[in-house]
């Protein structure tokens, strides 16, 4: 596993708060990730880990509360007791430094796996198209993928897309990684190949935060688990004392769930 005990905090959230309708989706929520660390996100249906991610990568804007990822806040900025949106240039392109990949891939479906990969580099960044191209190849080669280069997103199976969206966003050289139940639209037979690739991807130190339903998984690659459950992060530390001891009955109840639903 890669030693994150010398890194820096990379990503910090502050007291979060959202509400949305009549719902306050997070309340107070403060998490840390330092560099090289995977943090698995863990928690019953609803209970905002979605959102969370989403604040951290400044899709949404939180009511309260600040993220910074290497020192700069992401998204908004607090004037006086207000948080006020950043400029949306600006945000772009902090976004473009947080990869993000969704439970249902998200690809172009008018583009081929190359297009998909290339697109964001030479649009965002500027880099030139052999540049983009040659790195494209690198990256499928390391998501096993080198002979689908010209496949379009529809002639691929769950397992393949999800490796192709990951690529997709470490084209931009991400600082972090964010995963939104990575495999949850998966066929069991087609997860490991995804999970896989992420476990790889732990081990090169890149900084992740991962919400999964995949209890093993996050036992397996995560330096520390945290369970959220209604808009709260009720209990987070290492896997071993989460996983297999964990001080709060909710999260008790939740994870015996969890483990009878793995059994099956
Ligand atoms: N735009 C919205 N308007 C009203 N309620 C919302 C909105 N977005 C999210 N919520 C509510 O916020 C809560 C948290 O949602 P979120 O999707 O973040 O949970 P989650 O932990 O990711 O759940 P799941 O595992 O089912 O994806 C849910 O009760 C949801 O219904």
């Amino acid at each position: 596993m890669f030693d994150v005990s010398t890194g820096a905090p990379l990503v910090r959230a502050t007291d979060i708060w959202m509400n949305r309708g009549s719902n306050t989706v997070l309340k107070g929520v403060s998490i840390e990730a330092r560099k090289g660390e995977v943090i698995a996100l863990l928690g019953p249906s609803g209970a905002g880990k979605s959102t969370l991610l989403r604040c951290l990568n400044a899709i949404e804007m939180a009511d309260r509360g600040l993220v910074e990822v290497e020192g700069e806040i992401i998204g908004c900025e607090k004037v006086g007791e207000d948080y006020v949106r950043l400029p949306e240039k600006q945000v772009a392109r902090q976004r473009a430094e947080i990869g993000m990949v969704f439970q249902n891939f998200n690809l172009f479906p008018h583009l081929s796996v190359l297009q998909n990969i290339i697109d964001a580099p030479m649009r965002v960044r500027g880099m030139k198209k052999a540049d983009a191209v040659k790195l494209a190849h690198d990256l499928l080669a390391r998501v096993r993928l080198s002979d689908k280069a010209d496949a379009y997103p529809r002639h691929l199976s769950g397992g393949q897309q999800q490796r192709i969206a990951i690529a997709r966003a470490l084209a931009m050289n991400p600082k972090v990684m964010l995963f939104d139940e990575p495999t949850s639209a998966l066929d069991p037979h087609l997860t490991d190949e995804v999970l896989d690739v992420i476990r790889e991807l732990a081990e090169t130190g890149m900084t992740m935060i991962i919400v999964t339903h995949e209890v093993a998984f996050a036992r397996d690659v995560a330096h520390t688990v945290a369970v959220m459950g209604e808009g709260t992060i009720m209990e987070i530390g290492p896997p071993d004392e989460v996983l297999r001891a964990p001080k709060d009955p909710r999260v008790q109840t939740f994870l015996a769930r969890a483990l009878k639903e793995m059994a099956r």
